[in-house]
């Protein structure tokens, strides 16, 4: 595989955020007078933003057409708990800083999420990985939500390389989607929040962040690892 950048989704992939989206979410539906859910129900509403997993928290509640007032009361207090505490309780998934640290020496590296830029980058920044990112690019609308290739076609210009050669990895659905219409080659990691049936032939499978490097020969031999 040649590949001259790398896009990587955030939730699921870098870091392990659910307990931390699980937290925001119950505090802002708590203070609505709504119940809470657990964290293995909360994780598999993970990976189309903010606003879509309020949506689904309201919909389990029977509100399938909530206030926009509502919507966007729910949304403010997710984001203050937030950046209140952006990875209070989850953390960088195993293996994940050595790999970033090695592959940044020798190619920009791009965060790719259906996370509102602002919280991205507290997020980022919490888990210790902005000195190897190169650009932080959020869905701020939902026209530039995966699966939409929007952002990636940005991610592509603002690193300088085709979107051919723009390796997007991913835990969900949305990411492969988003690959496929950017024309990015995409790589699905195993150890995030899931939600895809079969990724298809062309879709590279990661059981280790690790593995990465076995799909970037050259550019891991650089970095010396
Ligand atoms: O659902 C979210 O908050 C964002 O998810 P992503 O980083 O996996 O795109
Ligand atoms: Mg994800």
């Amino acid at each position: 595989m040649r590949a001259d950048a790398l896009a990587f989704d955030l939730d699921g992939t870098l870091v392990d955020s659910a307990p931390d989206i699980a937290a925001a979410l119950a505090a802002a539906l708590r203070a609505e007078g709504f119940g809470s859910f657990e964290l293995r129900v909360v994780r598999a509403w993970i990976g189309d933003g903010p606003d879509v997993l309020i949506r689904r928290a309201l919909a389990a509640h029977g509100l399938d057409n909530p206030a926009p007032e509502l919507l966007r009361r729910l949304r403010a207090h997710f984001d203050t708990t937030t950046l209140a505490a952006p990875l209070a309780h989850g953390r960088v998934f195993e293996g994940i800083e050595a790999v970033l640290d090695g592959l940044s020496e020798v190619l920009p590296i791009a965060v790719v999420t259906n996370k509102p830029t602002k919280l991205a980058c507290a997020v980022v920044q919490a888990a210790g990985l902005m000195p190897y990112v190169t650009e932080v690019l959020g869905a701020d609308t939902p026209a530039l939500r995966k699966p939409e290739p929007a952002l990636l076609h940005t991610a592509a210009r603002q690193l300088g390389v085709a979107a051919s050669r723009l390796l997007m990895v991913g835990d969900g659905p949305a990411d492969l989607q988003a690959a496929a219409a950017a024309g990015c080659p995409a790589a699905l990691v195993d150890w995030g929040y899931g939600g895809v049936a079969d990724p298809g032939p062309a879709v590279w499978r990661l059981r280790a962040p690790q593995q990465l490097l076995a799909l970037l020969p050259r550019q891991a031999a650089q970095a010396g690892l």
